[in-house]
Formats: structure tokens, C-alpha cells, sequence
């Protein structure tokens, strides 16, 4: 398929008049073609208006429907073939193997969204049957389902080009919910975007769907984003990103005349604990495999593992000289951008100039254009308690080791920690009251705590939590990865004493549909 420069304004494309971007191949420095023209007001406008008439109808759509269609934005996805996988790896500088593995994704979390849109237990069925005879005051007939909010303006990611990104989790999810979705498409990699969006639009179109349930425009995030979330018709927003990009976005949601939710994953450091029981049996091996996850995809996870808390001791000098031996022998590897690798050795910078702050370790010296060299430092609990600083995420394959006087003071520093979206435990049978003691301050502070893993490579599937507290997210009570991500796009809706043609087929007393429901407070299956 030719790339066009285009963007999909609802079954239209059209080229962008505001400042072009292109991608720049992050493996050789080269600018890559097409060009892709910005869009303006004039594009968002149409985009939304699009979005907000094709709601109603596309809401109204059966959950077969709904279902099929997101099947077969997967199928299109598949047929675009080693097209999209070559195209998002020039643009990315990820290698092959993780591009297949993010499409493989990508497509099986549409398919298992399809799956949980037939399920149809999203809907939330309850019904309080009416009690026209209780004392003091009768009951009325109470039905409550979901709705979804109404078009999602979705930004796509830099670190994830199809995962995360046109037809990724957060627009899988809000199409699962019912919601149109209006893609600020990534800068970083326009041409595949375009290749997702086609496979959107085309999917719209085989569906017999409402044109605007699918639209993506090119362009700056201060026009084109900061509009799309201004825009009165637009009911929510996903992004994944840079916490000023986030919290930017936050402040235009809240400032609008109606604010609306702003589901951001922003930024998060990880901590990892290492127990001493753990750390007495196993430091080399944990050393290395620390640094197997702190390298992956050169460190450019938000799951990456950006802080490490020990008890200060041999067992620690045994984890440092094993991480520092792995790290030693690390390649430098192509970052996404020349923006991510410059902020990333500014970052790198900032930790090496910190007073009471050691490096221990680095990768080796790059080769090639866009490289990003690995680096591990070393500092105590105190100096990292004096220095807000040393908190701030560094995007890439960077950490920090806090060396703690005793595991009374690993908690201290827990507490101290601003939200996060993952906490490792590494640790033994005997470790088990440590962690104990630690888990209370872990649940406070974090989405999803693993135990003797890597926090890197999150499963999607329906107890999967990639969320957590300000400024891992913007709201922690939600999660991007997973079938719960469709929670972020839906809302409560009571019926009271409806007559039975009125009401939703998922509420009427012999719904063909079949759900689970909970009446009268039992659950109930038909
Ligand atoms: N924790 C994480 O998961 C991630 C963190 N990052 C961090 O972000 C840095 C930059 O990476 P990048 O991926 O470009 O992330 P950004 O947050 O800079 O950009 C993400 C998207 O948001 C838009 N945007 C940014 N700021 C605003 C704003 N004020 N108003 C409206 N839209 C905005 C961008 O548009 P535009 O086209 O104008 O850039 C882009 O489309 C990295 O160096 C890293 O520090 C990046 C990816 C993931
Ligand atoms: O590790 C993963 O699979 C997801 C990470 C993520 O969401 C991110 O880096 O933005």
C-alpha cells in the first residue's frame, strides 16, 4: 500500500496544510517519506463533529456487531503484512522480533476485547426489582447498565508504534465500549500510523459503520492535541507519555466547561526490593537478570526498573558487581528518537553530576546514530531523601541503587515514593514477614506488585493492573492494559420504572441477550 501523507478524517483523507513532520529512521539518521502535513481547528473540528454523529448509532450497535467490527480491525491489521512490521521498525529502531511480537499483541488484544464486548458482562446488568408493598415507602423498579462517554481523543505512543498506539489498547478499548476514537497520531512514526489508521478506516467501512467512528489526524500536540481535548464533543481522553504531556492534558480537561477524564500513564520508576534472604541465596543471578530487564527495548518501558532498594552488605556488593559486569557488557542500543535520546542523557546527566550519587556501571560506547549507553548508579537512603531530584524518571536503560541501613529503612523509603505503577519483590520462603511488612505501603503506592519477576512485559489479560497512583497515571483507579481498561470509557445509567418496550434488551425481564446479572443484589445467570 502506497503511503500517502494523509489523515483519515472519517472515510475521507486529506492531506495537512499546518508544518509537515517526517519520521527520521533512528537506525541511520535519515528523514524517511512521505511528509506529513499537520492538520488544523478546521481538521479537528470535522474530525469531532464526525465522532459525535456517528455516537448514537454506533452505541446502538449490537454487541455481535461491535464485536465483528473489532475482529475485523485485527484481520485488517494482519492483512497489511510485513508492510507494517518493516515500516514500524524503520521508524521505531526496534528490532523485527519485538515489532512481530507487538502486532501479535496488538491484534490478540482486539480479538480478546471482541470477546469480552460478547461476554457482555461490561454491561454491569443489575436490576432491584420494584416493592410496591414495602413499609414505610414502596420501591421502585431500579435497571442500571453501562453506557460509554462518547468520542475518546487517543494519543498514540512513542515507545509502543502499534501496542500503544492508532489501533492499540486504549483505541481498542474505548471502541469495545462504544466510544468513536480520534487519534492524535505519534510524530515519531507517521507511517505506520497511517497503515493502522487505513486498517481502522477499512474496517469501518466492510462493517457498514458510521464514517466518523474512526478518525486520525498529523500534527503538533499544542494544535491538534490540546484541541482535540478541548473540544466540547470529545467525553475522554488516553494517552501515553512524558508526565508535562500528561499533566498538560489534564489541565485542558479540567479547565474545560465541562471537564472530562484523562486516563495519562505518565511516569514511573519501579522500585524493585530486594530482600535479604533473596539477596544471601541468589544476588549474582538476580544482579543479571535486573539487568536483562533494565536493557529490554533499550530501556524504554514505563515498566522499566528504575530504582533498586538493598540492604547495604556483602550480599549487596556481590548484586552490584554482577549488575555492573552485565551492564559492562551491554550494547548501546537505538533509541526511539533524537528527542528520547537526548532527554535520556540529560537525564543520565543529572544522575552523574548529583552530589553522593556514584555510577557504578555503564554500557558500552555507541556505534551508530540515535545509540543510548546503559549506566547504573549507586546512592544511600539519606542523600536520596535530600534530593527530590533523584526521584524524576529517566526514560531509558537507566537506575539507581539506594543502599538502606536495614529494612526498616527500605520501607521508609517505600512510603516516601510518589505512585507508581509497578514494586518487584525479590525474595525468599524466609523473606516472607519483610514483605509482609512492606505490602500495605506497596498497595498504597502502586498498581501491580510482582514477586521474583521483572516488572518489564506486561500480560494482557483481565486481572492485568497497568495503572496506579499520580504520576504513574492520572487516575489510579483505573488500568490501560487489560479487558478492565474498558471501565475508563463507560458510565452508569438507572432506569426507574421503565415500561418493558422502553428499556434496553440487556434489562428487560426476558433479555435475549442472556447475561450474567445481578437482581435483587444475587447474581443471576440467564
Ligand atoms: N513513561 C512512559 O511510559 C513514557 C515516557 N515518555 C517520556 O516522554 C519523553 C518524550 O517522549 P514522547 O513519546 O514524545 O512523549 P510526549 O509526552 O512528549 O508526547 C506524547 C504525545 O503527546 C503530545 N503532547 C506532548 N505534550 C503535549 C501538550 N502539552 N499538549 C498537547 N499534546 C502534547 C505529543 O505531541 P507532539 O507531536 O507535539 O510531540 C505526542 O503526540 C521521553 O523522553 C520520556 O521521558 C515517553 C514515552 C512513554
Ligand atoms: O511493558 C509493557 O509491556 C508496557 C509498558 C508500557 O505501557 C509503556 O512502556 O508505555
Amino acid at each position: 500500500m502506497a503511503l500517502t501523507g494523509e489523515m483519515l478524517i472519517g472515510a475521507t483523507r486529506l492531506r495537512g496544510t499546518e508544518r509537515p513532520v517526517r519520521a527520521i529512521n533512528p537506525s541511520t539518521g535519515e528523514a524517511m517519506e512521505p511528509a506529513y502535513g499537520g492538520g488544523t481547528a478546521a481538521e479537528v473540528e470535522r474530525a469531532c463533529a464526525l465522532a459525535w454523529a456517528a455516537f448514537d448509532t454506533y452505541r446502538a450497535t449490537t454487541l455481535e456487531q461491535r464485536a465483528s467490527f473489532l475482529e475485523t480491525v485485527a484481520q485488517e491489521l494482519m492483512e497489511l503484512g510485513d508492510e507494517l512490521v518493516e515500516r514500524a521498525v524503520a521508524e521505531s529502531g526496534l528490532p523485527r522480533g519485538r515489532i512481530e511480537g507487538e502486532r501479535a499483541r496488538t491484534v490478540g488484544q482486539l480479538r480478546l476485547f471482541a470477546q469480552v464486548v460478547r461476554d457482555g458482562l461490561w454491561l454491569d446488568a443489575r436490576i432491584d426489582p420494584a416493592l410496591p408493598d414495602r413499609k414505610p415507602l414502596p420501591r421502585p423498579d431500579l435497571r442500571q447498565r453501562q453506557i460509554p462517554l462518547g468520542p475518546v481523543a487517543v494519543f498514540g505512543a512513542s515507545n509502543f508504534p502499534l501496542a500503544f498506539s492508532v489501533a492499540g489498547g486504549d483505541t481498542a478499548s474505548a471502541l469495545a465500549a462504544g466510544c468513536p476514537v480520534v487519534v492524535k497520531a505519534h510524530s515519531a512514526h507517521p507511517g505506520t500510523s497511517e497503515l493502522a489508521g487505513r486498517a481502522v478506516q477499512a474496517a469501518v467501512r466492510k462493517c457498514e459503520l458510521p464514517e466518523g467512528v474512526f478518525s486520525m489526524l498529523f500534527g503538533a500536540g499544542s494544535v491538534v492535541g490540546q484541541g482535540l481535548v478541548a473540544d466540547p464533543r470529545i467525553k475522554a481522553v488516553g494517552f501515553t507519555g512524558s508526565r508535562a504531556g500528561g499533566v498538560a492534558l489534564m489541565k485542558t480537561a479540567a479547565a474545560r466547561p465541562e471537564p472530562i477524564p484523562v486516563y495519562a500513564e505518565m511516569s514511573s520508576i519501579n522500585p524493585v526490593f530486594l530482600l535479604p534472604a533473596a539477596m544471601k541465596a541468589r544476588a549474582e543471578a538476580i544482579g543479571k537478570a535486573f539487568v536483562g530487564s533494565l536493557t529490554m527495548g533499550a530501556g524504554q518501558f514505563c515498566t522499566n526498573p528504575g530504582l533498586v532498594l538493598a540492604v547495604e552488605g556483602p550480599e549487596l556488593d556481590r548484586f552490584v558487581a554482577a549488575a555492573a559486569e552485565a551492564l559492562g557488557a551491554a550494547p548501546a542500543a537505538t533509541m526511539l528518537t533524537p528527542g528520547i535520546l537526548k532527554a535520556y542523557q540529560e537525564g543520565v546527566e543529572r544522575l552523574s553530576n548529583a552530589p553522593k550519587v556514584q555510577k557504578v556501571a555503564e554500557g558500552l560506547l555507541h556505534n551508530g546514530p540515535t545509540q543510548g549507553q546503559a549506566a547504573l548508579f549507586m546512592t544511600d537512603a539519606a542523600s536520596f531523601a535530600a534530593d527530590p531530584g533523584l526521584e524524576e524518571e529517566v526514560f531509558g536503560a537507566a537506575s539507581l541503587i539506594i543502599r538502606c541501613q536495614d529494612t526498616g529503612t527500605m520501607r521508609d523509603v517505600a512510603e516516601k515514593l510518589e505512585g507508581q505503577l509497578t514494586a518487584t519483590l525479590q525474595m525468599e520462603k524466609e523473606d516472607v514477614e519483610e514483605a509482609r511488612a512492606l505490602l500495605p505501603v506497596l498497595e498504597r503506592r502502586v498498581g501491580r506488585i510482582l514477586v521474583n519477576g521483572y516488572p518489564t512485559g506486561v500480560e494482557v489479560s483481565h486481572a492485568m493492573v497497568h495503572g496506579g497512583p499520580y504520576p504513574s497515571t492520572a487516575d489510579g483507579r483505573s488500568t490501560s492494559v487489560g479487558t478492565l481498561a474498558i471501565r475508563r470509557f463507560l458510565r452508569p445509567v438507572c432506569y426507574q420504572d421503565f415500561p418493558a418496550e422502553l428499556l434496553p434488551e440487556e434489562l428487560r425481564d426476558n433479555s435475549p441477550l442472556h447475561l450474567l446479572r445481578l437482581e435483587d443484589g444475587k447474581p443471576v445467570q440467564h
